[in-house]
């Protein structure tokens, strides 16, 4: 059973619909990815995830408890974390402070110790950046900090919007390494991400979105060949492999 799901979700803006009876899961121990041209509504369904829009029909599940309207911070109390697709850090604090601050949020139930700040900061390689103030660093070791802070309160899912926007490709890479490792030690993570590069190299599932409806699902080969998915990002079944071609250097923009 998936950890976190959404059934039958629809979401309207006033006649428009941004998703239309959307199922999917996202589990544990592996990075599941979430897809789609511009406008398809990979954060309208990441909203309704994280408790910031509720569905006008449809579930939000959570170990299969029901979480449609429960309030974000009650979703995080239980494990779920997210980062943001503009960086979110407090940005006169430092590194160090911005992740101590984080592990003052942790959920009630989590077990052990309250998590060691600078350990977290090793754990995304910015031990040399402790003292530094967070609107100091380049957005891509942002980007780390930022994970480092979801980390802290030791969630079982992790909800990731974007983090390659504004990390070069070394540090993609280095990033992909990271939530593999994290993956494997049981965390369920899901990415909204346009860098394919990332996608097809992380994740062992994903979702493609396509004017709010799931135009396909699989793993990130099937996908990939998928002459749907092709069609909807590059307007041709026969174009460019849409995770190593010419598709906008390796992103699926429309
Ligand atoms: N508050 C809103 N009011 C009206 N329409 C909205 C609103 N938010 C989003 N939309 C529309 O809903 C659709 C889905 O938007 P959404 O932002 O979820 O897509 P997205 O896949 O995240 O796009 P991007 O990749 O550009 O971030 C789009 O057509 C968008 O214009």
């Amino acid at each position: 059973m998936a950890l976190l799901e959404i059934r039958d979700v629809t979401v309207r803006y006033g006649g428009h619909v941004a998703l239309r009876e959307v199922t999917l899961g996202v589990e544990a121990g592996r990075v599941t990815g979430l897809i789609g041209p511009n406008g398809a509504g990979k954060t309208t369904l990441f909203n309704v995830l994280t408790g910031l829009l509720t569905p006008g029909a449809g579930r939000v599940l959570l170990d299969g408890e029901d979480v449609t309207r429960l309030a974000p911070y009650r979703r995080a109390r239980r494990g779920m974390a997210r980062t943001f697709q503009i960086l979110e850090l407090f940005g006169q604090l430092t590194a160090l402070e911005n992740v101590a601050l984080a592990t003052r949020l942790r959920r009630r139930t989590a077990a052990g110790e309250r998590p060691d700040p600078g350990a977290l900061l090793e754990r995304v390689g910015l031990s040399a950046f402790a003292d530094r103030r967070a609107d100091t660093l380049p957005t891509g070791l942002g980007r780390r900090l930022e994970l480092a802070r979801a980390l802290a309160v030791r969630p079982r899912v992790l909800l990731l919007d974007e983090p390659a926007s504004g990390q070069d490709p070394d540090e993609t890479a280095a990033f992909a390494d990271l939530l593999g490792e994290l993956a494997d030690e049981g965390l369920a993570i899901l990415l909204v991400e346009h860098d394919m590069t990332l996608v097809m190299r992380v994740c062992a599932h994903l979702y493609v979105l396509d004017f709010g409806t799931l135009m396909a699902e699989g793993d990130p080969a099937s996908v990939r060949a998928d002459p749907r998915v092709r069609e909807a990002y590059l307007g041709t079944s026969t174009g460019t492999d849409p995770g190593t071609g010419t598709a906008g250097a390796g992103t699926l923009a429309r």
